[in-house]
């Protein structure tokens, strides 16, 4: 397809656009009886739980389209989904995907988009089984089911940690906070100068971090290979603390969290103080890691010392010793939840 072809949106209609956006893909699961073209789809777990879990994702609140290329956003609409399903032990199996778009999209667009999402698909086993489609007067909104199957009770709860469990985190944290700080900086340089191009070269990882998010379906399946099964766990939406503190709160502990064992990528280590940053607040406020954080009993210690994507950052304590977070220097603070909240500016 050309680079510079625009097709309007209003040569296919609303239903030749959803037959082009859907035609192309197959189903693989055994589960997804029924797909897109009926009322409904239908979906059959033989016997095992369903975990359903859905997000928004609305243009200037969750994303910018300046510097958001359409096949990430994509991609991302469906991993941010993903990873809750993971996030409660159970194995993704379908999705829907609901968009609204004024006419300012062309099909070339939307196409994209839908790029993105099918990757994602692929990538996970997942299967499209449906949506709805429909015009915004102003911007882009994006709503993502996703749907998933796990043996009966074997989900993985956030209330459900014990005092003495160890706290841990996958992979790193901070580094799409530093993604967003890095682009939202060279958009505001553009606007002013638009001759500047943007600057960003050597940061491809936290850009990443912010445009293309795992969700950690290894982490997920090497627990299943393992025989651990967490004692709560949730996905690290809106950063760690405010995410440590839905856990003592759901689980009724408290915690002990060390500065020193929070895992920060030295690419992010180094954009923070690039940008007058503290690396460690970044790391507690800045969401959108899409990483696992997880309790685990003490005694599954030694099962998880050889995995280096997960690092034990603390122990939940009683519910008087409050949430603490201790220093690289010593000093002790209380954990407070200043992670992002998309009613406060
Ligand atoms: N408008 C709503 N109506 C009903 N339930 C909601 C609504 N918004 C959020 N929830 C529920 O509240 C809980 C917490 O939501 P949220 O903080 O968005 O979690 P997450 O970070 O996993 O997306 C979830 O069970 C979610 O389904
Ligand atoms: C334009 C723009 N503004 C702000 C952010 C930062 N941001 C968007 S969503 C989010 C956290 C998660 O969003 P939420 O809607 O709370 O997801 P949930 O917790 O429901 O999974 C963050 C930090 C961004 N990526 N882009
Ligand atoms: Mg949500």
């Amino acid at each position: 397809m050309s680079e510079n072809t625009r097709t309007e949106i209003s040569s296919l209609g609303e239903f030749g656009l959803i037959e082009h956006l859907t035609k192309n893909f197959e189903t693989h699961n055994a589960s997804t009886v029924l797909s897109v073209g009926d009322d409904a789809a239908v979906i059959d777990h033989f016997g095992k739980q369903t975990v359903i879990t859905t997000d928004l994702l609305i243009e200037g609140i969750h994303f910018d389209l300046m510097y958001t290329p359409l096949k990430h956003l994509g991609y991302k609409s469906v991993m941010v989904n993903l990873s809750d399903i993971y996030a409660m032990n159970a194995t993704p199996t379908q999705i829907t995907v609901s968009v609204a778009f004024s006419n300012r999209f062309s099909v070339e667009a939307l196409d994209e988009f839908y790029e993105g999402i099918y990757v994602a698909c692929e990538k996970h086993g997942v299967d499209l089984i449906g949506g709805d489609t429909s015009s915004s007067q102003k911007g882009f909104i994006i709503s993502v089911t996703a749907i998933g199957e796990v043996a009966p009770d074997k989900f993985v709860k956030r209330s459900t940690a014990q005092k003495g469990d160890l706290i841990c985190v996958s992979g790193d944290v901070g580094g799409a906070f530093l993604g967003l700080t890095l682009m939202e900086r060279e958009k505001r340089i553009y606007l002013e100068n638009p001759q500047i191009q943007p600057d960003l070269e050597g940061e491809d990882y936290i850009v990443g971090r912010l445009l293309k998010p795992e969700a950690r379906k290894d982490i997920i399946e090497f627990f299943a290979a393992n025989d651990i099964v967490p004692t709560s766990m949730m996905d690290v939406s809106d950063g760690v603390s405010s995410e440590i503190l839905h856990l003592c709160r759901q689980s009724n502990l408290g915690c002990n969290i060390y500065e020193e064992k929070l895992p920060i990528h030295d690419a992010a280590r180094k954009a923070a103080f690039k940008f007058g940053l503290d690396p460690t607040v970044c790391a507690l406020s800045g969401g959108e890691d899409y990483e696992l954080i997880f309790t685990l009993k003490q005694e599954d210690y030694d099962k998880i010392t050889l995995n280096e994507e997960i690092a034990v950052i603390g122990y939940m304590t009683d519910i008087e010793e409050g949430c603490k977070f201790q220093t690289k220097g010593g000093n002790t603070h209380p954990i407070t939840a200043q992670g992002w909240n998309a009613f406060v500016k």
